[in-house]
C-alpha cells in the first residue's frame, strides 16, 4: 500500500445500483464529501456492467484522488487497475491476492465477529480488517452481529487498521469511533442521504481532532 493512502475516515461504500448514470452521480456526490476509501460492491450487476461501472468508478475515484477498492472480486480490481479488492471468506484467497497485486494496493478482509479471521488475514498481507454487523442493516438484514470489544483487541493485538460495517448511521458513528474503528464503512446512511456529499462530510468530521 502507497504512504499517501490513510486509512482512516469515511469508507463508502456503493449500494446496488444498476442504473450506470445514477451510480456515477450518486459516487460523484460521496466523492465530493471525501471519503477515505470508495468500495465499488454491486450484488445486482451482471459481469459486463460490473466492468463498465468499476471503470467508471476508477476515472471518478483517480480525479478525486480517492483510493477505489473492489469488493469480492480480485480478477476485476486488476482489470479496471483498481487501487486494491476486498475479500470475504468465499472471495479467493487473501495470501494469493497479494501477491497478484503486489505490495503497493490495498487489501482488505471481512472478519465477521472472528478475530481469528484477522489473525489469519494480518498473517496473508492484509492492509486492514473489516468486522460487522455493528448494527442491524436493513441493506444486508443476514448479516451476523459483531461485538464492539472485537474492533480494539484486533487493532491492539494486530496493529493494523480496523474497519467497522453494517447499520452504521451519523448517530451511532461515534460510538463506533470511539470502540476503535479506523474505517467506517457505510452503504445506506450516505448513498441515500438527502445530500451524499454533505452526509460524507459529516462523517469525515468524525475523525479531525479538535
Ligand atoms: C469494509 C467491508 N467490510 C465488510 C464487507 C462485507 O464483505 P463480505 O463478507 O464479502 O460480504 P459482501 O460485501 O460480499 O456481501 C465489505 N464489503 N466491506
Ligand atoms: C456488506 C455488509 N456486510 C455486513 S453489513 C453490510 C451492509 C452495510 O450496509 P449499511 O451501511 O447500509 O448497513
Amino acid at each position: 500500500m502507497s504512504e499517501s493512502m490513510a486509512l482512516r475516515g469515511l469508507y463508502a461504500v456503493t449500494p446496488d445500483e444498476t442504473d450506470d448514470e445514477r451510480l456515477v452521480a450518486l459516487a460523484a456526490q460521496v466523492l465530493a464529501g471525501r471519503p477515505a476509501l470508495l468500495q465499488y460492491r454491486n450484488k445486482l450487476a451482471a459481469a459486463a456492467q460490473r466492468r463498465t461501472q468499476a471503470a467508471a468508478l476508477r476515472e471518478l475515484c483517480r480525479a478525486a484522488g480517492v483510493p477505489l477498492i473492489i469488493n469480492d472480486d480480485l480478477a476485476l480490481a486488476l482489470e479496471v487497475g483498481a487501487d486494491g479488492v476486498h475479500l470475504g471468506r468465499d472471495d479467493g484467497d487473501p495470501a494469493a491476492a497479494r501477491r497478484a497485486l503486489g505490495s503497493g494496493c490495498i487489501l482488505g478482509v471481512t472478519c465477521y465477529a472472528d478475530l481469528s479471521r484477522a489473525r489469519a488475514g494480518a498473517a496473508a498481507g492484509v492492509d486492514y480488517v473489516a468486522f460487522g454487523a455493528m448494527f442491524p442493516s436493513s441493506t444486508k438484514p443476514s448479516a451476523p452481529p459483531a461485538p464492539f470489544s472485537l474492533l480494539g483487541q484486533a487493532k491492539a493485538e494486530l496493529g493494523l487498521p480496523v474497519a467497522a460495517i453494517g447499520g452504521i448511521t451519523l448517530g451511532n458513528a461515534a460510538a463506533v469511533v470511539a470502540a476503535g474503528a479506523d474505517l467506517i464503512a457505510v452503504i445506506g446512511d450516505v448513498f441515500a442521504a438527502p445530500d451524499p456529499a454533505a452526509r460524507a462530510a459529516a462523517y469525515r468530521a468524525l475523525f479531525v481532532s479538535p
